[in-house]
């Protein structure tokens, strides 16, 4: 005999939540862990020097450049203590802006990043990773380096954002209404991905829609459920990272991208993620990527023409490649999700953007 539930109204919602936990207000943390005026006012100049490079008024190159993830403070610390003193030296030829990525998106499952699962145990505290990531922001900004930082959770931002100069909608949600809408209000320069088949078309179409104003569903700054109202987002960007067809860094790749960027009435202007699919995700190979961009920038230079590349996007550790999230003890510097370059040869690497 087969039982059929009784099923009242309250029984029909929530049957495969198994928990709601409370966490502070973006309002309560950020208070805890203040920007302070003198952080602030270096947050929005970095922004402005952004976006002027982005539109071409500034002809350094920008450089995004940092961990795949951060997992461990102490050692995304002791990265920006390195690159603190490189991003001043080059400071008249490239923005280094240091890759700070806290939230992961995952093909199918995996550790999600340092905001959601700090401890990398599967305890979730996320109250913890709000603070961690806040905190790690702040010393950072107190070297001298720009942050910037995938945004993958609607909410998450009102905890960080005041802190980040440059963000990215990332190739698994380049196409997502709902992130199309968050960086239409967020206070940075953002760079869409194209789509991990390769796909340029949906991060044109992102920069165009973040480009305008929304009305959505989010939360407020003291945790309520809001009404959004954003004012469009002018600074946005394509970000070419290859796809599953192969890389797409080479010239005519960019070419047609800017042409798709033309047709749309954006600016014709692109970043180069030389990991991802641009490397075939293998590290050494990445050097050799931002090499050949490097060398193309510069002929295009000496041709009188300004590049239509307007930043790289380069993944880099202490330690080069990567190793398990799940392994114990960790190597301290490395990598727990894609493998990044060693230190030595990322500043050989910046060397060598700084020459093109
Ligand atoms: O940049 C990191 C990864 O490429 C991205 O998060 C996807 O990772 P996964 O395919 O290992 O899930
Ligand atoms: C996840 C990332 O890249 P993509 O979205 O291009 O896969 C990343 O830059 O960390």
């Amino acid at each position: 005999m087969t039982t059929i539930p009784d099923l009242t109204a309250e029984s029909t919602s929530d049957r495969r939540i198994k928990s709601f936990r409370a966490i502070p207000s973006p309002d309560t943390i950020r208070n805890e862990l203040p920007l302070t005026q003198r952080r602030a006012l270096a947050v929005q100049s970095d922004r402005d020097q952004i976006a002027d490079i982005l539109a071409g008024r500034d002809d350094r190159l920008l450089v995004v450049v940092g961990p795949c993830s951060v997992h461990d403070p102490i050692a995304a610390l002791d990265y920006a203590r390195r690159l603190a003193p490189l991003a001043v030296e080059y400071a008249d030829r490239l923005k280094i802006v240091m890759r700070v990525y806290f939230e992961k998106p995952r093909t199918t499952v995996g550790w999600k990043g340092l905001i959601n699962d700090p401890g990398m145990d599967g305890t979730f505290d996320v109250e913890r990773g709000l603070r961690t990531a806040r905190s790690l922001l702040l010393d950072i900004i107190d070297l001298g380096l720009p942050v910037g930082c995938e945004f993958l959770e609607p909410t998450s931002p009102q905890y960080i954002a005041d802190a980040v100069a440059w963000g990215a909608i990332g190739a698994r949600t380049t196409e997502s209404q709902v992130h199309r809408q968050l960086a239409s209000g967020l206070s940075m320069p953002i760079g869409f991905k194209n789509g991990t088949d390769g796909n340029v078309q949906v991060a044109v179409d992102g920069v165009k829609a973040a480009a305008a104003q929304h009305v959505f569903f989010g939360v407020d700054d003291f945790g309520h459920g809001a009404v959004v109202e954003t004012a469009g987002n002018e600074d946005c960007h394509v970000i070419l990272r290859g796809g599953t067809t192969g890389p797409n860094h080479d010239a005519a790749s960019v070419d047609a991208a800017v042409a798709a960027l033309a047709k749309a009435s954006l600016p014709a202007r692109v970043m180069i993620d030389c990991s991802h699919a641009n490397s075939g995700k293998d590290h050494v190979r990445q050097s050799e990527v931002a090499a050949e961009i490097a060398a193309d920038i510069r002929s295009t230079r000496e041709a009188g023409r300004p590049s239509q590349i307007s930043g790289v996007m380069l993944e880099s550790f202490i330690e080069a490649g990567a190793q398990s999230p799940d392994a114990r003890p960790l190597t301290y510097g490395q990598s727990v999700t894609d493998k990044c370059m060693g230190w030595e040869v990322s500043a050989s690497v910046l060397a060598t953007l700084a020459r093109s």
